[in-house]
């Protein structure tokens, strides 16, 4: 039986979103997903805790409410390397794609396509867990507003790729605005108020939400498109 590290981190500065550390084993390979700019200090002070080598950067789309975490990392940590999805428009390290791998030791991350949020989003299958970017929110979901989304799309997205994982399943989002830190697939299916219901409906209710643009939207998705900041 392996023993996976796992931390699930918090930016209370502004943009309620959730980082994730994940190594393989104690002192182990490890990998950040959605690493947050203004909080690279606190989550490379907790690898260097653990004894953690970390090897990549993990992205699960584009984002437009914080600027990534990816490029100063890289500077702090020249070897680490930082992915995204070849659909997402954004430069990086790696570009993965639906059915790739994202090795770190034994342990690995499964690619699958969720877009519909954004066109490049992505959820990543790790053992029982499922980070899932801003595709399914604990009982939310992404906007599709905006960056090539669409209600449509992310319906299908969820439905096909997060919603035939195992009921068990534990949903690791990228954000949340109430106080919520998981779910599961079960829950997500019974109880999400937009995804539980048909797809005309969600469609309806996802044009209806009526929420202001994200207030870093024009600092952030210039330097997300090039994964963050890249120079001195
Ligand atoms: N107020 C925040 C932005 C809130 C927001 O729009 N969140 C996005 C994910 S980040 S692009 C979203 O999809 N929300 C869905 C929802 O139902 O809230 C800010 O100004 O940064």
């Amino acid at each position: 039986m392996r023993s996976l590290v796992f931390r699930q981190l918090f930016d209370t500065a502004g943009s309620s979103t959730y980082t994730y550390l994940l190594a393989d084993r104690p002192g182990g390979d490890a990998v950040l997903v959605d690493p947050v700019v203004e909080q690279v200090d606190r989550d490379l002070k907790l690898v260097e805790d653990l004894g953690l080598k970390l090897k990549y950067v993990v992205n699960t789309h584009c984002h437009a409410d914080h600027v990534t975490g990816s490029g100063l990392i890289k500077r702090k940590l020249p070897g680490v390397r930082s992915v995204i999805a070849k659909d997402s428009g954004a430069k990086a390290d790696v570009h993965v794609a639906h059915g790739d791998r994202v090795e770190f030791g034994d342990a690995f991350l499964e690619v699958r396509a969720t877009p519909g949020h954004t066109e490049g989003c992505l959820s990543y299958v790790c053992d029982n867990m499922v980070f899932t970017g801003d595709a399914l929110l604990v009982r939310g979901c992404g906007r599709t507003d905006f960056q090539g989304g669409s209600a449509e799309t992310l319906y299908d997205s969820v439905h096909a790729q997060i919603f035939t994982l195992p009921d068990d399943t534990v949903v690791y989002p990228a954000h949340d605005y109430k106080g919520h830190r998981s779910s599961t697939v079960g829950e997500e299916k019974r109880l999400n108020p937009r995804l539980s219901k048909s797809k005309a409906e969600f469609v309806e209710i996802m044009g209806n939400l009526g929420l202001p643009y994200p207030k870093k939207i024009d600092e952030a998705l210039p330097l997300n498109l090039v994964c963050g900041i890249q120079e001195e």
